[in-house]
């Protein structure tokens, strides 16, 4: 028995299908949502994701603009032009492209987002609205791991999840989400001694470190669900997860692939969050 397969791309068609609908329920009303998107310097792989997100986004009939600023704009500018944004109100959604040039500091930028236009969920209010389940934005790659879930009808309640890495971006937001939905949570990063005694024990592992073949077959409990946050390059340059798919596979019940799993979903998260930001600023 091999795992069942997670199929990202199948998913967030679906997914941004629906946002596609509810866009011309928007529009039927007057309501055109937009969403900008700010990329500073000239980072190749800054170029090609951003370029997927304008296009995701016109394809769901979202207007999205570009804006691109050399590697040595100003942080004042930048926080200027991000307040200006904030102010339209023919934007919904501000997204900042990360990584930032060095001489930027990229929290003083994300906090000066408005919370309310904060649709890649990176703002200190996102988090805590997340902590205390409030309604806010959520991350993007969580909240998509939570719709992979979500898709399969795996009932989290009383499942044991466990969570490899404790990023702000993904690891501390997915273990809250986890938790929200009444998972027991353990959260594992690098000074975990014997990660495999933890993942063993896991129905639910959520790999987010960045590091190849951290997950091996030997580490899952027949049947547990596998997600694969993870995006890493394999010795011939190919695009690659922090599991070891081929081994994993022949244990887990349900395992999400690299490319094709977690990376489209948290693209059409990025959807959805932004038709929320639009649906509830003209509510
Ligand atoms: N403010 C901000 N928000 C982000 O959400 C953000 C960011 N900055 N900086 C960079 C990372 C990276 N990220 C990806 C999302 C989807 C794929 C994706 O769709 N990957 C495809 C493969 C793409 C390929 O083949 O290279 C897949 O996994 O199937 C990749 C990477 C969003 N990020």
């Amino acid at each position: 028995m091999t795992a069942q397969l997670i199929d990202g791309n199948a998913l967030s068609k679906q997914v941004r299908a629906e946002v596609a609908h509810r866009i011309a329920e928007l529009k039927a009303r007057g309501v055109q949502p937009r969403l900008s998107i700010i990329l500073v310097g000239d980072d190749p792989a800054s170029q090609v994701y951003t370029r997927h997100k304008v296009n995701d986004s016109t394809e769901t009939g979202l207007a999205a603009t570009l804006e691109r600023y050399p590697a040595d704009l100003s942080e004042a500018d930048l926080l200027a032009r991000i307040r200006a944004l904030n102010a339209d109100d023919s934007v919904h959604g501000i997204l900042v492209q990360l990584p930032l040039p060095r001489h930027m500091d990229a929290h003083r930028v994300i906090e000066t987002i408005s919370p309310a236009k904060d649709v890649d969920g990176f703002h200190v209010a996102s988090a805590g609205a997340l902590l205390v389940g409030q309604p806010g934005f959520w991350p993007c790659t969580p909240y998509g791991c939570m719709k992979m879930l979500e898709s399969i009808g795996f009932g989290l309640r009383g499942k044991h999840a466990v969570v490899i890495g404790r990023s702000n971006i993904v690891g501390k937001p997915m273990a809250l989400m986890l938790l929200q939905k009444n998972a027991t949570v353990t959260i594992c990063h690098s000074a975990t001694p014997d990660l495999g005694a933890f993942t063993r024990q896991a129905d639910v592992i959520v790999a987010a470190v960045g590091r190849r073949n951290l997950v091996t077959a030997d580490m899952v409990k027949p049947g547990a669900v596998v997600i694969d946050v993870g995006m890493n390059r394999d010795d011939a340059g190919r695009l690659c997860g922090d599991v070891d798919f081929e081994g994993v596979r022949q244990v887990a019940g349900w395992i999400t692939p690299v490319p094709g799993g977690v990376g489209p979903m948290t693209r059409a998260m990025l959807l959805v969050n932004t038709l929320e930001a639009a649906e509830r600023a003209t509510a």
